[in-house]
């Protein structure tokens, strides 16, 4: 089909390489939003303007206006969404939401309870999940799903490139229908998903310098595009500090002396037969605030419950140097070194 680019493509914006996020429209005449394409959930939210005036986030934020949309469809089911960080609440609408020139009608909610942390601080407005429809709320066939329904696609598969530093232009990119050889080199590594239904792969260990650490038995790991770190088992992470001797910051972050930086040892995630290496370059967050250097490290310790846990997530810092494809077609996502 000529009428539309046969692989969607979105540029991405790279806010201190911790929010990634493009821009969709929802309605007609087009109301637009920024919203993370988020692997780790499968529902769209963006805020609404029934908003209360009680939620700071939602007047930062843009707000999609039902009334003023002539292809609005009133829906009115309740809809409310968990996240590590909270929930948010709202009601589903339907609407043509066009996401890299790609129209679709699309049942999405429209979020009237955001809470403010932390999500005044969010530089986008909501989140346009691209999970498994089997993990959606309220049973609502995710966007990608609705785009592979209309077999305009060359492939079944989306590919994420997310840029190592805000100095990139563009921040990054979301392509639909296949990927970019402008932002990856070599062939691309395939990992089998785990179980059906989500992107999430078992990976094989977690090594540091060249010793197996942790998950010498196997673990699950999430490929999420919706986290800006790589989280693991608490316990884990903790050791994982230790042995490349950072400190623990008081609201959770960790650091090391950016003296140190060079000489701390990689760290690397052994995934279907390749080991992915993070070198200090992907792990540490070189910043400078007041003529201080601060460097932080891009691991978190999260212990996600069971059943979903015990799990790693690998986000944004690993995406940034592994340029993925998520593979619908297949059920498998794909790695290849990115530019
Ligand atoms: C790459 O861009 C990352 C976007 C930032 C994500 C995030 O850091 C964030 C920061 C500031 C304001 C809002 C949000 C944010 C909050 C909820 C949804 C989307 C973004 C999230 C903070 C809370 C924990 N976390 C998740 O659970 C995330 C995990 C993921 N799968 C989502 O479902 C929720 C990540």
């Amino acid at each position: 089909d000529e009428l539309f680019p046969s692989n969607g493509t979105t540029p991405l914006t790279n806010y201190l390489d911790t929010q990634y996020y493009g821009e969709i429209s929802i309605g007609s005449p087009a109301q637009m939003f920024n919203v993370v394409f988020d692997t780790g959930s499968a529902n769209l939210w963006v805020p609404s303007s029934h908003c209360s005036p009680l939620y700071t986030a939602c007047f930062t934020h843009n707000r999609y206006d039902a009334a003023i949309s002539r292809t609005h469809i009133r829906n009115g089911t309740g809809f409310s969404i968990q996240y590590a960080s909270g929930n948010v609440r709202g009601f589903l609408s339907e609407d043509v939401v066009v996401v890299g020139g790609i129209p679709v009608v699309q049942v999405f909610a429209e979020a009237t309870a955001l809470p403010a942390i932390p999500f005044i601080f969010a530089k986008f407005d909501g989140v346009l999940g691209m999970g498994y429809p089997n993990t959606a709320i309220d049973g609502i066939t995710p966007v990608f799903d609705r785009i592979m329904s209309q077999h305009i696609l060359k492939e079944e598969v989306f590919s994420v490139y997310y840029s190592k530093d805000q100095t990139h232009q563009p921040g990054g990119e979301l392509v639909l229908g296949g990927t970019d050889p402008n932002y990856y080199t070599g062939s691309f590594n395939y990992i089998g998903i785990s179980q059906a239904g989500k992107w999430e792969v078992n990976m094989k260990g977690v090594s540091v310098g060249a010793e197996k650490l942790f998950c010498r038995d196997g673990c699950k790991a999430v490929i999420d595009t919706g986290s800006s770190y790589i989280t693991g088992p608490a316990s884990s992470v903790s050791v994982l500090i230790k042995t490349i001797g950072a400190t623990e910051l008081a609201e959770g972050g960790f650091t090391v002396n950016c003296d140190l930086v060079k000489s701390l040892p990689s760290v690397t995630f052994h995934l279907g037969g390749h080991g992915y290496v993070l070198t200090v370059e992907d792990y540490i967050l070189w910043q400078s605030q007041f003529g201080e250097d601060i460097c932080s490290v891009t691991f978190r310790g999260l212990d996600v419950p069971p059943p979903t846990g015990p799990v790693w997530i690998l986000g944004a810092n690993f995406i940034a140097r592994y340029y993925t494809e998520f593979d619908r077609h297949n059920n498998r996502i794909g790695f290849a070194t990115a530019v």
